[in-house]
């Protein structure tokens, strides 16, 4: 266990205020971070969930810094003879190409937000990451389909750091082979969720679509790819 928990045992809330309040500057920017979590109890993983990791002006300086400079792309998944474009845009900071679903993204540089983010998760929870995925929902018409970040270069029992930023979109996820076990997560502004263990194995997840009218979500999922062999 890599992580250094701001709670006291699995499924025991923490009693009292044992939230830390951290203020880390770069580039001029302050951002608010308060590592209190829960541990969430699930079969077959680990899940971790850090409600106001960011606090909201923080996490609104954020989004309108990614906003502003990342180079988002739209992708096609080909279906037989046609191309579908994914329902989201994405984009893929680190130091290494990423190939799954037949698609390859391209590592751009890390930006400053970025590096300020590693940071946190480093001093705060101890986690670190070499790449991020990065997905923009634009309305509740983009959306995730199920699946699991299972890919080969993520190892076994990969740890995955999700950061969501803007409007509230709901994360469901779903056990493999105990179709019963299921859960149902609000991801709101400034909410991160940590999935470790073997979690990837025998989950899957998902952000639907909505019809409830909602604004833009741009979602960070840290992670670590392993070097290509040879
Ligand atoms: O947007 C989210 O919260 C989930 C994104 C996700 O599952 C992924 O990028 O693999
Ligand atoms: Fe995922």
């Amino acid at each position: 266990m890599r992580h250094r928990l701001g709670w006291k045992g699995e499924g025991d809330r923490p009693s009292g205020r044992r939230s830390v309040k951290v203020t880390k500057k770069e580039a001029g920017k302050r951002v608010v971070c308060n590592s209190q979590g829960y541990p969430l109890s699930v079969m077959d993983g680990e899940l971790y969930w850090y409600p106001d990791f960011i606090d909201p002006v923080s996490a609104s300086a954020l989004y309108r810094q990614l906003e502003k400079e990342v180079i988002w792309r739209q992708d096609y998944l080909r279906m037989g003879a046609r191309q579908v474009a994914i329902p989201r845009l994405q984009a893929w900071y680190g130091e290494q190409g990423y190939r799954y679903s037949g698609l390859y993204l391209e590592p751009q540089p890390w930006l400053a937000a970025h590096r300020q983010l590693l940071a946190l998760l480093e001093e705060q929870l101890g986690l670190s990451f070499n790449s991020v995925l990065m997905n923009l929902y634009r309305d509740g018409n983009d959306s995730v389909g199920w699946h699991a970040d299972d890919e080969p270069e993520l190892g076994i029992n990969p740890c995955i750091a999700s950061l969501s930023l803007g409007a509230t979109r709901r994360f469901h996820l779903r056990h493999r082979e105990h179709t019963e076990q299921r859960l149902s997560l609000e991801l709101g502004h400034g909410a991160l969720l940590v999935m470790s263990g073997p979690m990837q194995h025998h989950w899957r997840h998902q952000i639907p679509k909505t019809r409830r009218p909602v604004g833009p979500r741009i979602n960070l999922t840290f992670r670590s790819i392993n070097p290509p062999e040879g």
